[in-house]
């Protein structure tokens, strides 16, 4: 069957939305389909849950479910470009997590006056701000700020440079980024001077480059890899931190919490806290040892 390509959007209390969620992820039919769920106003609790159908079928059984919990106000809009991703890409809602409020060009006039704004507009790199994954680093962040601040700051998988942009924006004097992939780099480069943030981005694997040793020890560290990496550096971290401080870890999946909290805590780190988002887990770990 022919598939006019669909957004559909289904809004609703956290709870609500929350529940239709784990309805679409319990549906094997549905087991390839891409949504997100993103908190869209945080004092009216309104939750809000952007489906991509890339199939008749698909859309179908994603309506279907939805249709199941009356907690949800459905829409399914139409997508009349045929590059259908990057037009709903581009039409991503901004998201809030803690003080950030990361947004496209497209809502350049809808900023709001009190938040730490990142403009990060969706391309080749990862990190828009919508995966659960960026969510979770930017809220452990957020709520470490409360209480601390960091002068040095790494990010280790910099993507678009989100988390090392936000450091640099909230008073980290030393905000570095690596990542493996070469566009990544002179994205997140881009993405800096677009937000007049002061952070800078090398092409590296890991941490033993010299361009990044050579600005440690460092205070904080972001690394939203995956597990098996993190596991892999949990080394390299622990030499890269100053003692007394915090990897934010994620990019692993809450069925390998456990895996990859052992491999820090066997090298002197402890659990602070966790923060979970749809699948995903952010871990915050404080180097005491
Ligand atoms: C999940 S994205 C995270 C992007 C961004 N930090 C965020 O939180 O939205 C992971 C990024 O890490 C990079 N990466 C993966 N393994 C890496 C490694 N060992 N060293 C540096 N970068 C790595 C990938 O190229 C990718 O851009």
């Amino acid at each position: 069957m022919s598939h006019s390509p669909v957004q559909i959007i289904a809004r609703g209390s956290r709870v609500a939305a929350e529940t239709a969620a784990e309805a679409i992820d319990a549906d094997p039919m549905l087991e390839g389909a891409t949504y997100s769920i993103l908190e869209e106003d945080e004092d009216r609790d309104v939750w809000r849950i952007d489906a991509f159908p890339t199939t008749e079928e698909e859309s179908e059984g994603l309506q279907a479910r939805l249709a199941e919990h009356p907690g949800v106000t459905v829409v399914v809009e139409t997508l009349a470009d045929a590059d259908w991703l990057a037009m709903s890409l581009s039409g991503l809602p901004p998201v809030r997590a803690g003080r950030f409020f990361v947004y496209g060009a497209h809502d350049q006039g809808r900023v709001p006056p009190n938040t730490v704004n990142l403009k990060i507009d969706a391309g080749a790199a990862f990190g828009t701000g919508h995966h659960g994954t960026t969510v979770g680093c930017l809220l452990a962040f957020d709520d470490l700020l409360k209480r601390e601040s960091f002068e040095r700051v790494l990010d280790v998988g910099a993507g678009t440079g989100v988390l090392a942009i936000a450091a640099a924006r909230t008073g980290s004097r030393v905000a570095i980024g690596t990542d493996i992939d070469e566009p990544s780099v002179r994205i997140s480069n881009e993405n800096a001077k677009l937000n007049q943030a002061d952070a800078r981005f090398v092409h590296a694997s890991g941490l033993n480059d010299a361009k990044v040793r050579g600005h440690g020890p460092y205070d904080l560290v972001f690394a939203n890899i995956l597990a098996p990496p993190l596991v892999a550096l949990s080394q390299d971290i622990k030499l890269a931190l100053k003692l007394g401080g915090v990897a934010i870890l994620s990019g692993l999946l809450r069925t390998q919490e456990r895996r990859v909290t052992a491999a820090y805590l066997s090298r002197g780190f402890v659990l602070e806290r966790r923060y979970r988002r749809d699948a995903w887990s952010a871990l915050v770990l404080r180097r005491v040892g």
